[in-house]
This record gives C-alpha cells, structure tokens and sequence, in this order.
C-alpha cells in the first residue's frame, strides 16, 4: 500500500487524511503541531461531515518529519506563508520521484514552471511566494502536483475538522500532461470517495477559484463578516463585483482566461453563497499570519506584468498588510 503523508494537517488537509485513511486506501500519516497534534495521538482526527463524526488513527502523527520513512505521496495542506520554510522538510520526505501535491489557494510558487519557453508567465517574478527560492531550488518544481481547493472546512476543536459543504478537488501537472503520477493520485483521491478530476489547464482553474478568494476572504477578514454577510451591504457587493472582474482581466491577460461559464451573479447573490468564514478570517480570529502575498500581493504581480488596472485590488491590498501586521505582531 502506498504511504502518504498529509503535511499541514489542519482544515483542508484533516479533511484529507480522515477520506484517505477511513477508506484504507494508503498508510496515512500527518504532519501537525501544538494541541492539534496533541489531541490527534490521544484520541484520532476527527472530521464530521453532515452530523457524521469519522475518526482515524494516523499511521504516524508528528511534528517532525524526519521521523517518517520516505513517502510515495506528500500531500502539502500548509498555509502558503508555512511554505518557504517547509522546503527542506519536503525534499527530504519524498521517496525517489515521489510527487509533491500542493493543495493550496492562491498562485503557486511554481506557476512558471512546465511552460513552453517564451510563454510570458516563464518570466513573471515570483519573490513574494517563494523569497529566497527555498522551495524553487530546495524541492524542484519538477517534483510538482498542483491542486485547486473548493472545500470548506474549519479546525473546530483540537484534532476536530468541521466540513461546511461541498468538496471538490481539481488536480493538475504543471505542464498540462495527463501523466500516470497524476492519474494515480487521482484514482486514489476517487477510491476515498472524494470528488476529483484531473486537469489540463489547472492555471485557469487557480484564476477561476482565485476569483472567489479575492472577493470573498480579504473583505471578510477587514469586516469580520462572513461570505454571506457581506453581501447584504450594497457597498460590499459592489467592491467585490470590482474584484472579481480584475482578477478575470488578469487572467485573460495571462493567458488562462477563467471558465466562460463562471457565473459572477451567483457568487453575488445571498441566498447562494454559504455563510461561512473563509480561511483568511479563521487566520485573523486565531491570530495567524493571512496568505496576503498568494492571494493578492502575487495577483498584482502578475497584473503589472500584463499592464492590467486593478484600483479595487490596489485599494484593498495595503488595508490587509496593515491588518496582518497587526494581528502577527500585536
Ligand atoms: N479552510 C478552508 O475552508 C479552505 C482553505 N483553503 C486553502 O487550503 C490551504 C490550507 O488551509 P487550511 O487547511 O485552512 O489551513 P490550516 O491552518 O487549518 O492548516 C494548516 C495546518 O498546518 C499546521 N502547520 C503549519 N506549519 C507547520 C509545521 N511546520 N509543522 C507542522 N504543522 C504545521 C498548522 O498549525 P498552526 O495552526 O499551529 O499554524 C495547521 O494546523 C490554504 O492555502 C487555504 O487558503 C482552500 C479552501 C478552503
Ligand atoms: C472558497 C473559500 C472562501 C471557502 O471554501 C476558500 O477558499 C477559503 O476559505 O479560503
């Protein structure tokens, strides 16, 4: 059986590792830490889901990596601010060609890599997700799966997840490629009965899900209003209509134009988006550093590349640094 390890396993990846254990479909170990990892060893993870509680005995469940043996599958759920610093943990982690899977929001570290040369995302910089190449240099982007998250969980007790609706994961080769490393983390994520699908063009799948999280997580964070909230006050709504229509001019710029069928008016109306935290506040109520850089410093990155205007994200990027300062340094 193979061996995969879930490293970061805190919301998404909690969700991860109980499908992936309960369903015995690999030996699962988690990468966790403080109370979390705590109430993991004494009494399993636990995910409920619909009113169910599912719990799992890790096969390991540590803080340090170097405890594991080499594994056949990394699945990395950390914060994309965790990243840099996870670099030589995740190297020395994998088996021989063992591939890396990055469920994470946000434009990835790797996003020039696999590209045909002279494509202009090859040279966009990406200093603010990957600042001393840590991860570029220190793990390889050719050891690289990248994912698209829609599932939202929150960590609601140590060692409890708490899913909040539907899931669904979008899995992808940096280079397009259907390739058997992919279709077989695939197959395993469908064995677990998750909803997956492999992707040929995961880019405009990271525009599409980056539209969500730009006009959803910086506000709620600001406000402390949930999804819904925000949305019953007409000033809001009209702010997060202005973000979504800059991250789909970035992305047609770029050249990974979001789904024409991305339906803005439904992620503007009330009565269909959840009421829930995203990420970004949990990480504001917890007192954690926010994924301000991947979510929206790296988009204006790649905006001024394009010669893309976005006022609104212009507006709101220094209102969220100022509150992350504050909130990681009180
Ligand atoms: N939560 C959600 O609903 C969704 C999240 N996402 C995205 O998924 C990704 C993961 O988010 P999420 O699951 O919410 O994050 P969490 O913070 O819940 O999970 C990350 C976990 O990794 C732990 N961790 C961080 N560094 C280390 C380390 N060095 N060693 C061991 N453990 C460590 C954290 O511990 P600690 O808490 O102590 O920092 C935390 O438990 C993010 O990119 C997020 O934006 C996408 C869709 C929905
Ligand atoms: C889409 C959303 C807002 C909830 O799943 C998310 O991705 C997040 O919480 O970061």
């Amino acid at each position: 059986m193979k061996t995969v390890t879930i490293f970061g396993a805190g919301a998404v990846g909690g969700n991860v590792a109980v499908h992936l254990a309960s369903a015995g479909v690999a030996e699962v170990s988690v990468v966790a830490r403080g109370a979390h990892l705590a109430a993991i060893r004494e009494r399993g993870l636990t995910l409920i889901q619909k009113d169910q509680r599912t719990t799992v005995r890790p096969e390991v469940a540590t803080d340090n990596p170097a405890d594991l043996p080499p594994q056949d599958l990394i699945i990395v759920t950390l914060k994309a601010t965790s990243l840099p610093d996870a670099a030589p943990a995740l190297a020395a982690l994998r088996a021989p060609g063992a591939p890396v899977l990055f469920l994470i929001n946000g434009i990835p570290w790797w996003w020039s890599h696999g590209l045909p040369a002279g494509h202009p995302a090859t040279t966009v910089p990406l200093d603010l997700i990957d600042p001393a190449r840590a991860l570029r240099d220190g793990l390889g982007a050719d050891a690289v799966l990248g994912g698209v998250i829609y599932s939202p969980n929150e960590v609601t007790a140590p060692g409890e997840i708490t899913n909040r609706g539907h899931s669904r994961f979008l899995l992808g080769e940096p280079d397009g490629s259907l390739s058997p490393r992919l279709t077989s983390v695939v197959d395993l994520f469908a064995c677990a009965g998750i909803e997956v699908a492999a992707r040929t063009d995961l880019r405009r799948d990271i525009f599409s899900k980056l539209v969500l999280n730009v006009s959803v997580n910086p506000i709620c964070a600001l406000t402390g209003l949930t999804a819904r909230e925000r949305l019953l006050e007409p000033g809001i709504r009209d702010l997060s209509r202005a973000l979504i229509n800059e991250v789909i001019a970035v992305s047609h710029a770029s050249g990974f134009p979001v789904d024409a069928d991305l339906d803005v008016e439904a992620l503007l109306d009330p009565a269909k988006v959840p009421d829930a935290r995203p990420s970004m506040l949990q990480d504001v109520l917890a007192g954690r550093p926010m994924e301000v850089d991947a979510l929206l410093g790296q988009l204006q990155v790649l905006a001024r590349d394009r010669q893309v205007a976005t006022p609104a994200l212009d507006g709101v990027l220094p209102l969220l640094q100022g509150l992350n300062r504050r909130v990681t340094q009180p």
